[in-house]
């Protein structure tokens, strides 16, 4: 029997699985097999983006288990993205279209707005100019947040939600929003543990989304020497007493921190690992060792965006 894994309530009552399948860097040809895999395993709630470039391969797992009965899509829980360079408002319709047409979808459970720096509108996913340089537009996100509140009217999305804001643009939404986010994605794991940006969402009743909870170790841009979570002897340490893998550690005290964890991985055994983490509790010594490792260490810094006014991790206390 898989784990059971529990649901969060969003602030428009509908229920977010407590743990997801990421599906950013898995390639093409491993990811149909990866979501069937995650399937199988028990996971309803699978984390995807048009930026990823895998959303076909992503929908073909979709419907391979669909078709063999194993879920319904209404068990399903699948959030895509909108990326920089499409955040115009007109574009918002025809860019969820295409995500739902990738994945062979008719609707999506939750629509983000992936980052909240526009980038010039166009093909091109990161544009740049001769100097090599990100080509920005003065789109603001709470133009784009309207759009959303429309193809959220119309169906396409049954929740809305954003990523990588900041509490000034988090605030700033709220008071221009008529629907309010139901999630803000963000980086979060033990190097980043992010509990000031998570208690001003709780106070807003918008849920954390854990994105890189195992630290984002095939990140493209990792550096020998760079520190690695799962292997940090301390975690593995706890890891021994509860008989558990660091993974299943690291994972389960995001859980316990009240943030929803989408670790990504294509290998049959992790992916079952990493759901496995709903039939132990650490007590509060070992949250203490957990809590010690916070040190800001941010790996995603969105360097195509840096400079861009609206970057949030620039100038910003949280
Ligand atoms: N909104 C945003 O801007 C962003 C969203 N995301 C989302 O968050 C998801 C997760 O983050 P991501 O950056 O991919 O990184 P994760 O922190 O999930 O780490 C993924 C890496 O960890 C490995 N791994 C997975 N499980 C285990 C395990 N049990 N033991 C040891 N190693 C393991 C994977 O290997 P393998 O696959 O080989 O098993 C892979 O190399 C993304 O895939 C994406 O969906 C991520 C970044 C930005
Ligand atoms: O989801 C993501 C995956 O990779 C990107 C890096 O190029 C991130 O910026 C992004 O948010």
């Amino acid at each position: 029997m898989p784990p059971k894994v529990p649901n969060v309530v969003l602030n428009n009552g509908k229920l977010l699985p407590a743990l997801g399948l990421g599906t950013w860097k898995s390639k093409p040809g491993e990811v149909t097999q990866a979501v069937k895999d995650a399937i199988d395993a028990g996971y309803r709630h699978l984390d995807c983006a048009l930026y990823y470039l895998n959303e076909e391969e992503v929908g073909a797992g979709i419907k391979a288990k669909i078709d063999e009965g194993v879920v319904k899509r209404e068990d399903l829980f699948v959030t895509s993205k909108l990326w920089c360079n499409l955040m115009r408002p007109d574009l918002v319709e025809p860019t969820i279209r295409r995500s739902l047409g990738y994945l062979g979808l008719d609707y999506l459970d939750l629509y983000l707005i992936h980052w909240p720096t526009a980038f010039k509108q166009g093909e091109e996913y990161t544009p740049k100019g001769p100097d090599g340089k990100t080509l920005y537009s003065d789109i603001d996100y709470v133009d784009t947040w309207k759009a959303f509140e429309e193809i959220h009217k119309k169906g396409l999305a049954r929740s809305i939600g954003v990523s990588n804001f900041n509490k000034r643009q988090l605030e700033r939404l709220l008071q221009n929003a008529a629907v309010k986010p139901v999630t803000n994605q963000v980086e979060c794991h033990p190097y980043l543990n992010q509990k000031k940006l998570t208690a001003f969402c709780k106070s807003q009743d918008i849920v954390i989304t854990a994105y890189s909870p195992l630290g984002s170790p095939d990140r493209p841009w990792a550096k020998p020497g760079d520190p690695i979570l799962v292997q940090e002897p301390k975690i593995l340490e706890v890891a021994k007493k509860y008989n558990k893998s660091p993974a299943q550690v690291i994972l389960r005290y995001l859980h316990q921190l009240g943030v929803v964890p989408i670790p990504k991985s294509v290998t049959k055994s992790r992916i079952a690992e990493n759901i496995n983490i709903f039939d132990f509790e650490l007590d509060a010594s070992d949250v203490a060792v957990l809590d010690t490792f916070d040190c800001n260490g941010r790996v995603c810094q969105h360097s195509e965006g840096a400079g861009h006014p609206n970057h949030p991790f620039e100038n910003d206390e949280y």
